[in-house]
């Protein structure tokens, strides 16, 4: 049953206040990477619990505890427990969103400020701000729909738990634990999940996401001398940290994506005819992804490869390099010790375990040979495994219809590249299924300068979460 008339109606009429209370959250810079906005997160997470409050949900701050970051001893963000609703007689759906995001600078190349929700500055309703894609705008998109049950005197079609966090982009520090101790308490009683955290394959085509590939995070450290020298003094004189961690990064990938580490290919799980007739039948182009990324620079000509590099093979990314010059001018400076950092995104038959232990075998091997009285150590930061779920349950069959509803179309069946690890915590340790329904388009740039979420995408999403309560309320097994 597609949501109420008068719910969808609420949803357009409101579209002004739905983007003040999205400029809201997007001016809070919950950074969660950055130590010097942690206190942010936890500003964001109080707004949070506010406005859910102010909704009619119950909600608890869960402490996480702390963690390391770069030799520094950090309060890790509270996680989010809300309900809304506790009706025996119906469904129980649980929904997750993160509300901390990437940095952001205007110096990256941003038109606008980050902070600062930069609404429609050209005529086409876009959305300018760091989070409002990913995911400040998706978890907005819930509280629109609250609101409009709320203030319609409608009730919600199924029982809502809701699990939000501020670590999601560092790692997702301390949730499984949460979700371990909660898993017969708070979580007791959950049916299925709805995460909000991805993206369309293209500008124009809604779907759903069965798979995200895992990821590992890895740090490189090299050192040399004891603080950063003079290189018209001591060049040629002594071995230089940044050459051999530039000639260790050399040595992960090919500028044709292919992973150079031993054992990581061999992981991945052979595909079958049936796998590659899906990504035939998916709505997608070559040119999406140059509109997306701004340049014609896929690796592959060819819209099923194209796809499968993103979705079901892994990739290495090589991401930066902390302590090195990257300022305007020419310091000719010898760095004394610099951070390589870099991810391997994982696809079945991967896991976090094996990757590892092939990537630090590899580069103490790779070290080795370079002949250097520099020192290496190299460290897994993060991990998370890759998710692949049931897209025939009753929990995509309702999200099917409900984006019939909003979309009049049928959505894609897709895999996200990215990841979101406790995706995977929640199927395990809950035995339930999980959907991912995402709100905003493969050009939102998440993650990457001028993110934006798209006007429509806002309003029409938010009418797709709201139609996918009433549907889920409706269906059966
Ligand atoms: C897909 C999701 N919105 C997302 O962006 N996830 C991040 C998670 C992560 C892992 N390490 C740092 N962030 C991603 O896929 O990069
Ligand atoms: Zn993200
Ligand atoms: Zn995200």
């Amino acid at each position: 049953m597609p949501a109420p008339a008068e719910i969808l109606k609420y949803i357009d009429e409101h579209q002004d206040a739905f983007i003040d209370r999205l400029a809201k959250a997007v001016s809070i810079p919950s950074v969660s990477g950055d130590p010097a906005r942690r206190k942010d997160v936890f500003a964001m997470a109080d707004w949070l619990k506010a406005e859910l409050e102010s909704l009619g949900a119950t909600v608890e701050k869960r402490p996480l505890g702390k963690q390391m970051l770069d030799g520094v001893e950090l309060d890790l963000p509270p996680a989010l427990l809300g309900q809304l609703g506790t009706d025996p007689k119906k469904r129980t759906v649980l929904i997750y969103g993160h509300f901390d995001v990437q940095p952001a600078e205007k110096s990256d190349g941003w038109l606008y400020d980050p902070f600062t929700l930069t609404k429609d500055p050209e005529g086409t309703g876009k959305l300018y701000g760091r989070g409002s894609s990913d995911d400040k705008g998706p978890i907005l998109g819930w509280l629109n729909v609250f609101q409009a049950h709320k203030e319609l005197g409608v009730e919600l079609p199924v029982n809502i738990k809701m699990c939000f966090e501020g670590m999601e982009e560092s790692g997702s520090e301390g949730l499984d634990e949460l979700i371990e101790q909660e898993k017969d308490k708070f979580f007791k009683g959950v049916d299925c999940a709805c995460i909000s955290d991805n993206y369309w394959l293209n500008t124009t085509t809604p779907c759903l996401t069965y798979g995200l590939r895992g990821v590992n995070y890895f740090r490189i450290s090299v050192s040399g001398p004891s603080k950063d020298l003079h290189s018209g003094v001591f060049g040629a004189a002594v071995h230089e940290p940044m050459t051999d961690l530039v000639t260790l990064m050399s040595k992960l990938v090919t500028s044709k994506g292919e992973i150079l580490i031993p054992g990581i290919k061999e992981m991945v799980a052979p595909l079958t005819d049936e796998e590659r007739a899906r990504y035939e039948a998916i709505h997608a182009e070559v040119s999406d992804f140059d509109d997306a990324v701004g340049a014609a620079i896929t690796l592959h000509d060819d819209k099923v490869n194209t796809l499968m590099g993103r979705m079901r093979y892994p990739s290495l990314s090589l991401h930066g390099i902390e302590g090195a010059f990257y300022g305007t001018g020419c310091k000719t400076v010898i760095p004394a010790s610099v951070h390589g950092k870099f991810s391997i995104r994982l696809v079945p038959d991967m896991t976090t375990a094996k990757v590892t232990e092939c990537v630090l075998k590899y580069v103490k091997e790779e070290f080795a040979k370079i002949d250097t009285k520099c020192k290496m150590s190299v460290e897994m930061v993060h991990g998370g495994e890759p998710w692949m779920a049931d897209p025939n349950h009753y929990n995509y069959r309702a999200a099917h219809k409900a984006t019939e509803d909003v979309y009049g179309i049928s959505p894609d069946y897709t895999r996200e590249g990215g990841s979101i690890p406790v995706t995977l915590s929640f199927a395990d340790a809950l035995k339930i299924n999980v959907l991912l329904l995402p709100m905003g388009r493969g050009d939102d740039g998440a993650h990457s300068m001028n993110e934006k979420l798209d006007t429509d995408n806002f309003i029409r999403g938010s009418k797709l979460l709201g139609s996918y309560l009433h549907e889920l309320g409706a269906s059966s097994e």
